[in-house]
């Protein structure tokens, strides 16, 4: 079976490629809008073979009664771990570089999957085709011709940012995705992903995603090296400059968070002037708190959610597949926004998700998910995501997740109750204001779950 899965892995960048369906349709072409041009990669991937050939690449069982015996052969693989970063051959941006094509367009049966009622793409499932794609581009960053199969188990740890551009997703036009690792740190890979869609003859651009990827030993216990990464041209170290300003940034935000630092003088006044203008004038009370117009109180926007984390939505290392995380904590956030707004509301950017700890098969997923800031037409949701087993009820934290919508119309402001709602207030400010889309390109844009 290793042999087999081997033999899969080295033919992986040839087999995937459908002969035909190339880079160059229309003069918007991805690879050369991208920042290398790629002479050999005329071809794209299907989008239903990405998670066969993942699942080919790590030997993973088809069916869930033979996971403990593929997880038992994976064992044998922990002596093709690097013992060092410097034992790996270097990588071009190149070398991982992938384009998958969703031919909604060319093969309607394909559609029901992307529907929404709205008659429009369905931004969950393209969540989950990116969270695919981007292990899929690790892995092929990360080959290793001489092996049977991959010594690594590469998971998603973040979802950076995903931005959305101006033109609208039909459920009647080709898809394309385009990916390639950007920047390496010694386990961790950044990945950048386009997505382009068919307009007449030219595949227009409609979103960018940056997401981090984390190498891991055959087993998913412990950090493994992944290959370094040589920028080829200027644009390039532009690029990995770029991926390794991010992970300064991570790092920043991380230590300011509100959990950790009180919020700054202007924040802090922020919350004292909304805390002031919802206190009753007829009553010189701290207590006595209203609402001021057009306002609703944060804790009367929430949403909650359980999903039963069933085998056949595992990833192929037998956790819960983090698209399929991402689907469920999108589409509650779009319920809630829709239901706080009371009209359509359209995804704007995703930012800054968290994979903290893998969802284990058979757990319970229990989803909150709150407006914690509004502005304008601008509604920011924050989704919690907690585990707990049927037989132990400690629930837990696997993710926080934030998304950003636009409604139809202006929407009222949310007022913090209590000092936890006032923290989630603030880092829903910091979230929005981190967002990078000018609100201009937004007009005639539709994406729904
Ligand atoms: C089988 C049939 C099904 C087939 C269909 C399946 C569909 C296809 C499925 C395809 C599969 C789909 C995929 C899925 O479904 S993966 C499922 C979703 N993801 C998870 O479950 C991951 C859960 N989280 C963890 O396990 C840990 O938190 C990880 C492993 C992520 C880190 O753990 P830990 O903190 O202990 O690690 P460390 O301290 O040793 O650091 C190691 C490195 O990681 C870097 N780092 C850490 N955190 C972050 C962060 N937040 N941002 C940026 N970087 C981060 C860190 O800087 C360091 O980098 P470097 O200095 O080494 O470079």
């Amino acid at each position: 079976m290793m042999r087999r899965a081997a033999l899969r892995l080295c033919a992986l960048s040839k087999e995937l490629l459908i002969p035909g369906r190339g880079l160059t349709q229309g003069s918007q072409d991805p690879g050369k809008q991208g920042i290398f041009h790629i002479q050999e990669a005329c071809s794209s991937v299907h989008v239903n073979h990405v998670r066969d050939k993942l699942r080919e690449i790590v030997g993973a069982s088809t069916n869930w009664k033979d996971h403990v015996k593929a997880m038992e052969e994976r064992k044998l693989l922990y002596s093709f771990l690097a013992k060092s970063q410097k034992e790996l051959p270097p990588r071009r941006m190149k070398d991982s570089y992938i384009e998958v094509l969703l031919p909604l367009g060319s093969e309607p049966e394909l559609r029901e999957k992307y529907l929404t009622v709205q008659n429009t793409v369905r931004f969950g499932r393209i969540l989950e085709d990116l969270d695919s794609l981007g292990v899929l581009v690790c892995y092929m960053h990360t080959k290793n011709d001489s092996l049977k199969m991959s010594p690594l188990s590469i998971v998603t740890a973040l979802v950076d940012k995903i931005d959305m551009c101006k033109k609208s997703l039909s459920p009647e036009q080709d898809i394309k995705f385009s990916g390639h690792v950007s920047w390496v740190g010694k386990s961790s890979m950044e990945v950048k992903m386009k997505m382009f869609q068919l307009h007449g003859n030219e595949f227009c651009p409609v979103l960018d995603a940056t997401f981090v990827m984390v190498a891991r030993d055959a087993e998913n216990k412990g950090p493994a090296f992944v290959n370094p990464l040589i920028p080829g041209n200027v644009e390039e170290e532009e690029l990995f400059r770029q991926g390794e300003l991010n992970k300064g940034k991570r790092i920043a935000f991380s230590s300011t968070s509100l959990l950790k630092m009180a919020p700054s003088a202007k924040e802090r006044n922020t919350i004292h002037e909304m805390f002031l203008s919802t206190l009753d004038p007829k009553t010189i009370s701290f207590q006595s708190r209203v609402l001021p117009p057009n306002a609703v109180w944060m804790e009367s926007t929430k949403l909650k959610s359980l999903e039963v984390c069933h085998p056949q939505e595992r990833n192929i290392f037998n956790r819960i597949f983090g698209g399929f995380l991402m689907r469920k904590a999108y589409e509650l956030a779009w319920a809630t926004a829709c239901n706080f707004s009371g009209s359509r509301s359209f995804v704007v950017a995703v930012d800054d998700i968290m994979f903290q700890k893998p969802v284990e098969i058979g757990s319970l997923l229990f989803l909150s998910s709150q407006v914690c800031f509004t502005q304008n037409n601008y509604i920011q949701v924050r989704v919690h995501s907690e585990v707990a087993s049927l037989q132990n009820k400690e629930h837990m934290t696997t993710n926080v997740f934030h998304f950003t919508f636009m409604s139809e119309k202006e929407v009222p402001l949310v007022y913090p109750k209590t000092y936890g709602e006032s923290m989630l207030y603030l880092d829903g400010q910091r979230h929005f204001s981190s967002m990078s889309v000018p609100v201009s390109l937004r007009k005639d844009y539709r994406v729904e779950p």
